[in-house]
């Protein structure tokens, strides 16, 4: 697989970069961005946390505003950020912010007109780890972060794939997207109708039926304002509590949505997964 960079600057000792490259799986051209911590200099491998964005991000927002390279340069973690979804004049869209181009959910559409470029599941999970691991000094092992849409979709991701990934964790994340309106209207336009095929991706389903254990974290902010109707993180706590599964759930008092929350804990979630490798 050819990738082609197009951007490079010197951070903390490391080199943040940005790539772009041709997606089989989303039949179009996908952008990533990849912080590489000194510790790569001399060739060593390293491991690789994936983090996964929300709703109206590109691969810019978490590495422009999380704060997160410090920590993963002293403890020397890659980090790996895709885009939110296919890009493109070809690809289909929505007017609104929660569907669409920004808003791919980290699923595999079935439905018309989604399913010819909206396979971020697929992306996520197999296109882009071998593209990172054919072309960077990174080991195999990996864990997994994202924020409200990248959380659900970081969730998801570990309790389906176990064995790729140490751990899991999240901020602010859609627990039960079965259950919210940002979820069931994703949902719908990208895997139709029928709700059974939509549990295949949600946290709160997959985790009730889950039969291994990922460790995973999650913060929330009390003051977000998606938090009640859109978050749920009751529904998760609910469902790890009554399968005794290894959930580690903080609840911030004045925290919100923002990367400015996302900010002032991230350096906690790069030492919990630091901890699992
Ligand atoms: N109406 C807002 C909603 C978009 C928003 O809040 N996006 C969040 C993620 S929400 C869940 O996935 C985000 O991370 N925004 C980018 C940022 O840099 O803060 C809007 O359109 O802004």
């Amino acid at each position: 697989m050819t990738i082609e960079n197009i951007s490079c600057n010197k951070s903390f000792g490391g080199w943040h970069k940005q790539y772009t490259h041709r997606s089989e799986v989303n039949r179009c051209t996908m952008r990533f961005a990849i912080y590489l911590p000194p510790q790569c200099s001399n060739g060593s491998k390293v491991p690789v946390v994936y983090w996964l964005s929300g709703l109206t991000c590109t691969d810019e927002n978490f590495m422009q505003k999380a704060g997160a390279l410090r920590v993963a340069a002293e403890l020397g973690i890659a980090i790996v950020a895709p885009d939110t979804s296919p890009r493109g004049d070809d690809v289909a869209d929505d007017d609104n912010y929660d569907l669409g181009k920004g808003a791919g959910f980290y699923v595999n559409a079935t439905q018309a007109p989604w399913a010819t470029h909206y396979q971020m599941y697929d992306y996520v999970v197999k296109e882009l780890p071998a593209i990172i691991e054919e072309h960077f000094p990174v080991s195999t092992q990996r864990a997994i972060s994202g924020h409200s849409m990248g959380g659900h979709g970081a969730l998801s991701i570990a309790l389906k794939n176990p064995a790729m990934f140490t751990s899991a964790s999240a901020f602010s994340p859609i627990t039960n997207p079965v259950n919210c309106p940002w979820g069931e209207k994703a949902f719908t336009a990208y895997l139709g109708d029928d709700k059974t095929a939509w549990q295949q991706y949600d946290t709160v389903c997959l985790l009730t039926e889950s039969t291994t254990n990922v460790p995973m974290m999650v913060d929330q902010g009390l003051d977000d304002n998606f938090l009640a109707e859109q978050l749920k993180p009751e529904a998760l706590l609910q469902a790890a509590t009554q399968k005794d599964y290894p959930l580690t759930l903080r609840q911030h008092d004045g925290y919100d949505h923002s990367y400015y929350f996302i900010a002032s804990f991230i350096d906690d979630h790069l030492r919990f997964h630091a901890a699992h490798f």
